[in-house]
C-alpha cells in the first residue's frame, strides 16, 4: 500500500565538501551499494550521480557533486557551475568536513558559498570519524559550530559519521530525512540511481584505471562506452554482457602508464573493473578496453562534448 504524502517524505540532499572529504563513500554507504566511484586521489567525481535511499518513511535522493575548487581548465569551470546549480535545487545541503583534517581556507570558502543559498537547510557532517580520537572529535565539532557562526549558518544538526565503519550512517539518513518535504516517492522501489548503466560502468572503469597511477594522470582520464549488449547466442540462464569501452588520455606519453609493460597494467584494470561491473549488474561480463588519445581534451570544447561533459 502506498503511503500518503502526510506520512511520507521525499526529496533531494547534496553532499558538499572539499575534494577527498568522503562524499562519494558516504553516498555509497547510505545507498548500500557502490554506485559512485571513490578514490584516494582528490577531485575524481565528475557527475551529479543520484543515489536513492529507500526507507519505510521516506525516499532520500542523494546528489553527489564534485568538490568546489578554483577552476584552472574549462572542465574545472563546468564542474563548478554544476556544483552551484545543484545546491540551488536540493532540499538540504550536507557539508562534509573530515575530522581527520583541520578546517582550512578551502572549507571556509565552501561554507561561505553554501551560506549564499540562504533558504536551504544545512547539516554539517564530521566525516571519517573512525580516524580520530574522541578528544579531537570534540574539538572538531566546536570548530564546525564556529565555522557555521562565522558564515551566518545555523546548522540543523552536526553529526560525526564514518562511512567506512558504518558509524552513525543511519543517523545521517535520519537527520537528512527530517528536513525533506512531505511527498510521494519520486522513484520506483528498488531503483538506487537514475544514472544510466553505461555511465556507471564507465565510472567503474575510470576508477580502476586511476588506481596507482601517478599524480598528474587522474584528471587526464576519461572513459566512454562504445557498446554494451547482451550476447545473442547465449542461453537465457547463461547470459554474457559484451562491453566495448575506450580509455581516453590527453597525451601519447601517458599511454605507457595506463597500458604497462606488455599490457600488464591494462589487463589488471580490465580484470578489476570487470569484477566491479559484474557485482553491480549481476551478469557475467566480457570487457574489451582500448586506450586512445584525445589531445588536451580538458581544454577543448569539442572533445569535452564528445566525452559527455
Ligand atoms: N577512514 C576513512 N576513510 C574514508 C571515509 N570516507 C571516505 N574515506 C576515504 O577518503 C578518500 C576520499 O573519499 P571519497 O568518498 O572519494 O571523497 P569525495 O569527497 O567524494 O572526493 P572527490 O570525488 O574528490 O570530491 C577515499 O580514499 C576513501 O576511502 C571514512 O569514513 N573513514
Amino acid at each position: 500500500m502506498s503511503s500518503t504524502p502526510e506520512e511520507f517524505k521525499s526529496g533531494f540532499a547534496c553532499f558538499v565538501g572539499r575534494p577527498n572529504a568522503g562524499k562519494s563513500t558516504l553516498t555509497n554507504a547510505l545507498v548500500g551499494k557502490k554506485i559512485v566511484i571513490t578514490s584516494s586521489k582528490p577531485q575524481t567525481t565528475r557527475h551529479a550521480v543520484r543515489g536513492i535511499v529507500h526507507r519505510p518513511d521516506a525516499q532520500l535522493i542523494l546528489v553527489d557533486t564534485p568538490g568546489l575548487h578554483k577552476p584552472r581548465t574549462l572542465l574545472g569551470e563546468r564542474l563548478n557551475d554544476l556544483v552551484k546549480t545543484t545546491w540551488a535545487e536540493v532540499d538540504v545541503i550536507a557539508v562534509c568536513l573530515p575530522a581527520s583534517d583541520k578546517i582550512g581556507p578551502g572549507d571556509r570558502f565552501l561554507v561561505g558559498e553554501a551560506a549564499k543559498v540562504a533558504k536551504t537547510p544545512k547539516v554539517a557532517l564530521a566525516t571519517k570519524a573512525d580516524l580520530v580520537e574522541p578528544d579531537r572529535m570534540i574539538e572538531h565539532l566546536a570548530e564546525i559550530q564556529a565555522l557555521g557562526e562565522a558564515a551566518g549558518i545555523e546548522w540543523a544538526s552536526i553529526v560525526p559519521v564514518s562511512a567506512t565503519s558504518g558509524f552513525q550512517v543511519e543517523l545521517v539518513s535520519d537527520e537528512l530525512v527530517k528536513l525533506l518535504p512531505n511527498g510521494f516517492p519520486l522513484y520506483p522501489d528498488g531503483d538506487i540511481t537514475d544514472e544510466p548503466e553505461e555511465t556507471l560502468v564507465a565510472e567503474l572503469i575510470r576508477e580502476a584505471a586511476l588506481e596507482g597511477v601517478r599524480d598528474e594522470l587522474p584528471h587526464s582520464i576519461a572513459v566512454t562506452i562504445d557498446e554494451m549488449n547482451l550476447r545473442e547466442d547465449r542461453p537465457a540462464d547463461k547470459p554474457l554482457l559484451d562491453i566495448y569501452a575506450n580509455i581516453f588520455l590527453e597525451r601519447e606519453s601517458q599511454k605507457g602508464i595506463v597500458i604497462g609493460h606488455k599490457g600488464a597494467r591494462l589487463r589488471e584494470v580490465g580484470a578489476a573493473s570487470r569484477r566491479q561491473i559484474e557485482a553491480l549488474l549481476g551478469t557475467p561480463v566480457y570487457l574489451d578496453l582500448h586506450v586512445k588519445i584525445a589531445k588536451n581534451w580538458q581544454t577543448d570544447a569539442k572533445h569535452l562534448r564528445k566525452l559527455g561533459f
